[in-house]
């Protein structure tokens, strides 16, 4: 089987590094010899004792690497300097995006490949040197003030919060650790430029006396070196380099710049999943929108903002591996330039690094509860992401299926910039260059190795060894002394020779072997069917409760606005009438002092007041003063007769007179009273 060409429209060159393995067990994968170049083939078999016959199947990548391969034997292998040639643009040009991401079984040496050891360093490390080493003097200055800074940030069409490396190691890692984050349109400080610099630099060489938790470059492993590594760059051009992280953890987007994990100072805090989109200024294209990006000016810089997001990363331990990542980790190297005479706009590539999750079988995993449910996200992103890859060795067969890249979040982030962009609202992109490491255990669980290589290899073959033949068997048992004899055929009366009898049961072996092969390669089908099946399964029951989880989550976003916007608008309602009233209040207090005023000057002038008169009372009154009038002529009456009759009637008027005037009527009583009348 020759390694097919990587037709255009591929997503992937596929290469497969096999990891030193442990353990005792037989191996099922064997690569197969290429006479003195590199290997691309590969076959296993399952390590088994039945006398069955089993299929062997034969894997194509574009390399392979054995277990002896060293890291930079990789690194020089597997094309990462021509990509990172590509992200950094021809002279005069813009750079292409370029992928490198490694896929494997937990355990299987993935984060060893790409992100190194405590002694050698990983692709990651190795391609961010080549990156610094290269652009070199051209990389512009990296610390609030610099003049490229306010054009860089204003060029990010992501949403971007964007600082220095300073800044950002400041607040994570200086004594003055800024709790509130930065905002994101920083404005530049001006003139600091120098001090900003000086702190850096004894940030990174002196950076343990601020804190213990900081990540210290000349601890980290020093090689491979690169320094034989060089890649020319634009001499017109100024490059900047501004890093990214984040991770994909049950499918959802988590920036890894966050400080939460390196703060520790809000451990429970809920961390806000990010947005795979289209923005303002990126209509065409989605972006990861609201990301912490730093930009590095130096290659130690780029190193601790690396550390910092790896430490923010999720690592739960696992029974498959210590330290298994639970997360696809994403790691993005932007690569910004412009003319460095004109400094006209920036133009940006991205060379993004993936750490894939590993793949797991719960049964081996000893997973359960909220881990078992990742290890099954997990799962599921890269059933996605294998059926992706699928689509790729199928269309080497012709096919012209459409990627179905949209179905998870992974697939979405690796593969949505392999296709060119349909609308040209922005400059043209060219589709990413990509690159996976396969990692596998050559000895491991053959079930999911052998799982990953049917979707990840680049052409697949089966082969089911010949059932022996019968008849050799046969002549192998007769000696040779027989096969000389055994020349007969049927005879016209129909009785049949040995010759006949063999041949016939030589075509009857090969038939028989054929239906072998067809059945082992029908159950070879049916047992990956079945797996396809029962992954398709679950993540159809995950795909359900993502579904009812969001649904909760909208509904109680939804309440909490709804009571929010309720009690604003209570708020605001409440502060309205308040005003009101306090607005009547004042109204009517001017009103009373303005009748006061009148009022008083009114009785200042004596006004008077004039009401009208009532009927009915006067005319009690005038019938009071007639009975009045009549009574007073009757007691006038009576006085003279009194007068005349008394010896000092003066004396008694005397008496009367007073208190007629005090209360005429009760005067008037006692009068008559003293002068001897009933009422
Ligand atoms: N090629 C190799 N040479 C030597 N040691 C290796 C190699 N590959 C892996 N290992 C060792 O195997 C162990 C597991 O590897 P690693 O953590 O890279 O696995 P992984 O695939 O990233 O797992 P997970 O998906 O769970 O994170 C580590 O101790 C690592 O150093």
């Amino acid at each position: 089987m020759e390694t097919p060409a990587r037709p255009s429209g591929s997503l992937f060159d596929v290469y497969l590094r096999l990891r030193p393995s442990k353990a005792n067990d037989a191996r099922f994968l064997t690569v197969v010899d290429s006479e003195g170049s590199h290997p691309t083939h590969i076959t296993i078999k399952p390590p088994t004792d039945d006398k069955r016959k089993r299929a062997v199947e034969t894997f194509a990548f574009t390399k392979v690497f054995e277990e002896d391969a060293r890291q930079m034997e990789l690194f020089k292998g597997v094309g990462i300097v021509p990509m990172i040639e590509g992200v950094l643009g021809a002279p005069g040009h813009h750079g292409r995006d370029g992928t490198l991401a490694t896929l494997g079984m937990t355990g299987s040496g993935k984060s060893h490949t790409i992100l190194g050891t405590k002694s050698q360093r990983g692709l990651t490390q190795m391609a961010l040197d080549v990156l610094f080493q290269s652009t070199g003097e051209q990389l512009v200055q990296s610390f609030y003030g610099a003049p490229a800074f306010t054009s860089l940030a204003a060029a990010d069409v992501s949403e971007a919060h964007m600082f220095t490396a300073t800044a950002f190691l400041d607040s994570m890692y200086g004594d003055n650790q800024s709790e509130a984050r930065f905002s994101r349109a920083q404005t530049p400080m001006a003139n600091t430029g120098s001090r900003e610099k000086k702190d850096c630099s004894s940030f990174i060489t002196n950076g343990g006396s601020r804190s213990n938790r900081i990540p210290r470059p000349s601890t980290l492993p020093q090689s491979p070196s690169v320094h034989d590594i060089d890649i020319p760059v634009d001499e017109n051009a100024e490059y900047a380099i501004v890093i990214s992280m984040y991770e994909v953890y049950n499918d959802r987007i988590f920036d890894l710049l966050t400080g939460t994990a390196t703060k520790n100072k809000h451990p429970n805090l809920k961390r806000r999943a990010l947005l795979f989109k289209s923005t303002e200024q990126s209509p065409d294209r989605k972006v990861v929108a609201g990301l912490t990006k730093i930009i590095c000016g130096s290659f130690e810089e780029a190193l601790m903002v690396l550390e910092t997001g790896l430490m923010e990363r999720k690592v739960t331990g696992t029974g498959s591996n210590a330290v298994s990542s639970r997360s696809h980790g994403f790691f993005c190297v932007e690569v910004k330039k412009r003319d460095a005479k004109r400094k006209g706009s920036w133009s940006s590539s991205t060379l993004t690094i993936v750490d894939l999750a590993g793949s797991e079988r719960a049964r081996n995993a000893k997973t359960a509860g909220e881990t078992l449910a990742e290890a099954g996200k997990i799962n599921e992103s890269l059933m996605y992401l294998g059926q992706c890859m699928s689509m790729q060795s199928d269309q080497q067969a012709g096919s012209r299926n459409v990627v179905p890249f949209r179905q998870c979040k992974l697939t979405e982030l690796l593969f949505s910039n392999s296709f060119p962009s349909s609308t040209r609202m922005t400059h043209y992109h060219h589709p990413q260059k990509s690159i996976m490491v396969v990692t596998a255990d050559p000895k491991g669980d053959f079930n999911a190795t052998s799982q990953i290589l049917r979707y990840s290899a680049l052409a697949r073959e089966v082969t089911v060894p010949r059932i022996p033949s019968t008849t050799s068997t046969h002549i192998i048992a007769s000696g040779p002394a027989r096969i000389g004899t055994s020349s007969g055929r049927t005879t016209p009366s129909g009785r049949t020779t040995p010759s006949a009898i063999l041949e016939e049961l030589d075509a009857a072996n090969a038939e028989i072997a054929r239906l072998t092969a067809e059945v082992e390669i029908f159950a070879l089908r049916l047992v990956e069917e079945t797996a396809r099946r029962k992954a398709a399964e679950a993540s159809w029951r995950a795909a359900e409760d993502h579904m009812q989880d969001l649904e909760q989550e909208i509904r109680d976003e939804c309440f909490a606005d709804t009571e929010a916007a309720v009690d604003a608008e209570r708020r605001r309602w409440q502060s309205a009438l308040d005003s009101e009233q306090d607005s009547q209040q004042a109204h009517l207090d001017s009103k009373i002092d303005v009748v006061i005023k009148a009022t008083k000057a009114q009785m200042r002038d004596e006004v008077k007041v004039y009401e009208d008169p009532d009927l009915e009372l006067q005319d009690q009154v005038d019938e009071l003063e007639r009975e009045n009038e009549v009574l007073r002529a009757k007691l006038e009456a009576k006085e003279r007769e009194g007068q005349l009759k008394s010896a000092s009637p003066v004396k008694k008027m005397r008496v009367l007179k007073p208190k007629k005037w005090e209360d005429p009527e009760t005067g008037l009583r006692m009068g008559l009273e003293a002068m001897g009348f009933e009422e």
